[in-house]
């Protein structure tokens, strides 16, 4: 079976790094020797797993989507860069016509989905794409389409823990967000408690010193009216190893709806895991 083509978009950062890696080992892919990088990178070039790969400057992305589809004919992109660039990079891929799987978090949702489907391209789109907790997700969802209003009534506080440098709000929270509306409990997304400080992190929360540089931490509780009545969900991350799998299955899953035909449509991490 030939080996799926791979653009890692996000070089050098931490979850370029990890995936690009994750990517160039496996051997249901090829990792392109091109990837879209920022502004403030001054590398010409980074190695992946013996592989030398160009990072070019935004002033360049276009012409490197392109030359990446002369050399290597049709591919996927992997996006890990900045909420920044979500929009700008996902109308690129729709202009020159590349199918991604966009697991950077923030910028303009809706914009980000109409974007797609207004293309002649498919994406799969995930702010989180750790298997179990796409699978948590997905239990969110069925609770809140099954019994909507479940929690009427209750106070909802959601805490997210995050590496000091991360740029926005857990995307992930911000998604969860919805499915409590659904279930009852109005709660904005600009009420998520974001921790980002390493001292509290280590000494309340008690993250590892080692992974105080990559942790997602959150935690969803519940209270009823009279507060006699108390729900926790809770779900922490150590490290980025968990988001290897989920990417590697998303663009597995890409892959085949694209040699279907598939334009102009959204897949998201639970229709990835549910294999339809
Ligand atoms: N879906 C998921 O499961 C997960 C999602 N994420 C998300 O992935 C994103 C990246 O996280 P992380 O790797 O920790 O962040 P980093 O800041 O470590 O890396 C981001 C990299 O992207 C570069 N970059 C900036 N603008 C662009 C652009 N237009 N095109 C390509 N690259 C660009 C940055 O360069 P510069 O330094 O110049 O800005 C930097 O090198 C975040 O949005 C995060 O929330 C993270 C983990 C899991
Ligand atoms: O920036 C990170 O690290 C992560 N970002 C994603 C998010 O914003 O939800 C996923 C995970 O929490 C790690």
């Amino acid at each position: 079976m030939s080996k799926i083509n791979v653009m890692v978009n996000g070089l050098p950062g931490n979850m370029g790094k990890i995936i690009s890696s994750s990517i160039a080992r496996d051997d249901r892919f090829q990792l392109l020797d091109a990837s879209l990088t920022g502004p403030g990178i001054p590398d010409k070039a980074v190695e992946v797993e013996g592989i030398s790969v160009n990072l070019a400057l935004p002033e360049d992305h276009e012409n490197a989507l392109k030359a990446a589809l002369e050399k290597y004919g049709s591919y996927i992109i992997v996006d890990y860069s900045h909420p920044s660039a979500v929009n700008p990079n996902a109308e690129l891929y729709c202009k020159v016509g590349i199918p991604f799987v966009m697991g950077t978090t923030g910028g303009d949702r809706p914009a980000l989905i109409q974007t797609v489907e207004n293309s002649g391209i498919a994406a799969v789109i995930a702010p989180n794409m750790a298997k179990q907790i796409v699978g948590f997700q997905a239990m969110m969802e069925y609770a809140a389409k099954t019994f909507p209003g479940l929690f009427e009534g209750y106070t909802l506080t959601l805490v997210e823990s995050h590496q000091q440098g991360k740029a926005d709000t857990s995307g992930t929270a911000k998604a969860m967000v919805s499915y409590f509306n659904k279930m009852g409990v109005p709660f904005e997304t600009d009420e998520i408690v974001q921790i980002r400080d390493p001292e509290q992190q280590k000494n309340d929360l008690g993250v590892p010193e080692e992974y105080l540089g990559g942790h997602g931490w959150h935690t969803y509780t519940l209270v009823s009216p009279d507060k006699t009545v108390k729900f926790s969900f809770t779900h922490n991350v150590n490290g980025r190893d968990i988001y290897r799998g989920g990417t590697a299955d998303a663009v597995v899953y890409l892959s085949k709806k694209v040699a279907a035909g598939e334009k102009g449509r959204v897949f998201s991490m639970i229709e990835v895991m549910q294999g339809i």
